[in-house]
């Protein structure tokens, strides 16, 4: 019974601690769903759910079930209890992008090999395009074709390839080649790429990678173990490609990781992105770049000392730099803000990634695989503002926006709740808001919104909605520029960032002042963004120290003037 109790956080609601029991028994070990299916028979003794035996035997389950997950967390909490592991190290998919670089990446674990890390990785270099690429092939090659789609071919050769550089057993990933190319077949048989075949498909990246790597390790003598995530306890809502973390991973991560390691020491290497539906056994992904959350939920189900995220960028970078080349790294940033840059679109970390950090309040580093020395970016749940003004610009590119007036008189209440209402039922996300009364200006979320088909019907949906109680015009090609930073002086950055936009003379169509106190969005035409983003990097982060500018100690929103 143990075994599986301890799978519940103390934080699950009372009444989801059985679910959860029964939920982690499906996708981990038979042991595990009897030892709940007993505890369910033996508190409900077979009575009637709704008779007074078994409310008073369900109860009594659940104190014990309380004190059972009390007396686990004060041995977890106890000085004597030895942490086996200390930091988590995820490598993304540009730092193990051949047999190369994975021989620095082995070569960087061993020298921190005193911290005993667990390792997480991504697919190799553009693997999971390649895959997703290959699954649209599928759908309309024919079945015959299926086996000569050029991304499998590049697929295979890659791996193949690394394999023998890296002069490791090639049946490792042999089975899974085979699999893969099944797989394909099946698609091409049914014509459909379905999001839960999707997730299906690009696991392999994950997969392939991990299997080569611990195998490497094990070779140059580093002790190994490969991980499936969905195989530990990472278990995730049903929404393929974009699945969430349920809380029941934490401590069934934590205690599969933490057992083996007792039993026989080996560094874990883990799958990114990966996870295993609740109710569909599945395997999810948590989206695009989702291997850093699954480097940050290990750090919070380990308690770790810190999270390293190992990127080809020196760190956070004061703006995308593919966008313009001389952005500079970010030494400090909070969980906040990080979150904020993140969500609104910088690529280096997944929108996610930061919740199980802030929770378990445990540091993230941003590292450069390519560039260890460098030190990167920490980011924290706090950090000196005194001297902060603007730390990032963000680039959120195709938004779809729409400005909808009331047709009502002014003052007619429950305005905002029925336009709100609309959105939440078509189950569509909005990202920037700015109202009045009788107007509201929005962005959709593209992310959540381009995913999917149905696209313009959907779109067009929206609008028929809208239009039974307001005036609706739909903009679309809109770009979000995120201005990450001390938003308690935002009228010094808007003072500068409107000279900085009459100078290039751009007009701003939209303007938003989050209530994270970070962030300030502007929307702009798409055409215009990119020349913005590199006219305001010019004037915040390449004349002068904004920090200069902020008055000591000043903490209101300064008026004093630094344009220039
Ligand atoms: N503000 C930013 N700071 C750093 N990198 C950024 C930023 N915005 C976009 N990027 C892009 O993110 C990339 C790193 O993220 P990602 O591709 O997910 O790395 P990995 O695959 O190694 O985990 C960089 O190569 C860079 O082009
Ligand atoms: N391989 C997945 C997951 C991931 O996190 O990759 P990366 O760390 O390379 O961004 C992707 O490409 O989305």
């Amino acid at each position: 019974m143990a075994a599986s109790l301890q799978l519940c956080s103390a934080k699950t609601p009372t009444h989801l601690r059985f679910f959860n029991t029964r939920l982690l028994s499906l996708s981990s070990t038979r042991i595990q769903y009897l030892a709940s299916f007993d505890l369910l028979s033996a508190i409900g003794g077979g009575a009637c759910r709704n008779s007074r035996a078994f409310r008073v035997g369900y109860e009594r389950g659940i104190r014990a079930v309380i004190e059972e997950q009390r007396r686990d967390d004060d041995k977890e909490n106890s000085d004597e209890t030895v942490k086996p592991f200390t930091y988590v190290m995820k490598f993304g998919g540009s730092s193990v992008a051949s047999a190369e670089r994975m021989k620095e990446i082995a070569h960087l674990i061993q020298s921190f090999n005193e911290e005993r890390p667990v390792i997480v990785l991504s697919a190799m270099g553009k693997t999971t395009n390649k895959l997703l690429l290959a699954g649209e092939e599928a759908v309309s090659c024919g079945v015959s074709n299926a086996t000569e789609i050029e991304e499998l071919r590049f697929i295979k050769d890659l791996h193949v390839r690394t394999v023998d550089e890296l002069a490791v057993d090639p049946s490792i990933i042999s089975t899974h080649l085979e699999e893969l190319e099944q797989l394909l077949k099946g698609i091409a048989v049914m014509k459909e790429l379905t999001p839960r075949t999707r997730d299906y498909l690009v696991s392999f990246g994950e997969r392939l990678s991990t299997r080569i790597f611990a195998a490497y390790l094990n070779k140059i003598g580093i002790k190994a173990r490969q991980y499936d995530a969905f195989e530990i306890g990472f278990i995730t809502t049903d929404d393929f490609t974009n699945a969430d973390i349920l809380e029941a991973t934490y401590p069934a991560v934590a205690k599969r990781l933490c057992g083996d390691w007792d039993n026989d020491p080996a560094i874990p290497i883990v799958t990114g992105f990966l996870g295993m539906g609740w109710k569909s056994c599945a395997i999810t992904t948590f989206g695009r770049g989702g291997s850093d959350l699954t480097a940050t939920t290990i750090g919070k189900a380990l308690g770790l000392q810190e999270i390293q995220v190992w990127k080809d960028v020196d760190g956070v970078l004061t703006c995308d730099p593919t966008i313009y080349p001389r952005a500079e790294p970010v030494p400090y940033l909070t969980f906040d803000e990080a979150a904020e840059l993140a969500y609104f679109g910088a690529q280096v970390l997944h929108p996610q990634s930061m919740r199980p950090a802030r929770e378990g309040d445990i540091p993230v580093r941003v590292k450069n695989s390519y560039n260890p020395e460098a030190p990167g970016t920490l980011i924290t749940k706090a950090r000196d503002m005194s001297k902060a003004v603007l730390t990032s610009i963000v680039l959120k590119r195709n938004v779809t926006m729409l400005d909808i007036v009331s047709t009502r008189m002014l003052g007619q209440f429950g305005f905002l709740a029925k336009v709100f209402s609309i959105f939440e039922d078509l189950g569509i996300s909005v990202d920037v808001v700015a109202t009045s009364e009788v107007s509201i200006s929005l962005t959709l979320d593209p992310s959540k919104l381009w995913s999917r088909e149905l696209i313009q019907q959907e779109l067009d949906h929206v609008v028929e909605e809208l239009e039974k109680i307001a005036v609706v015009n739909l903009l679309q090609h809109r770009s979000i520029i995120s201005l990450i930073g001390n938003v308690q002086r935002s009228s010094l950055i808007l003072e500068k960032v409107f000279h900085v936009l009459r100078t290039n003379g751009v007009n701003v169509q939209m303007i938003s002042q989050g209530a994270s106190k970070v962030n300030i969005s502007l929307i702009v035409d798409d055409s215009e963004a990119e020349k913005c983003v590199r006219a305001l990097h010019q004037s915040f982060f390449e004349s002068g120290d904004l920090s200069e500018l902020v008055p000591d100690g000043g903490s209101g929103n300064d008026l004093a003037s630094f344009c220039k």
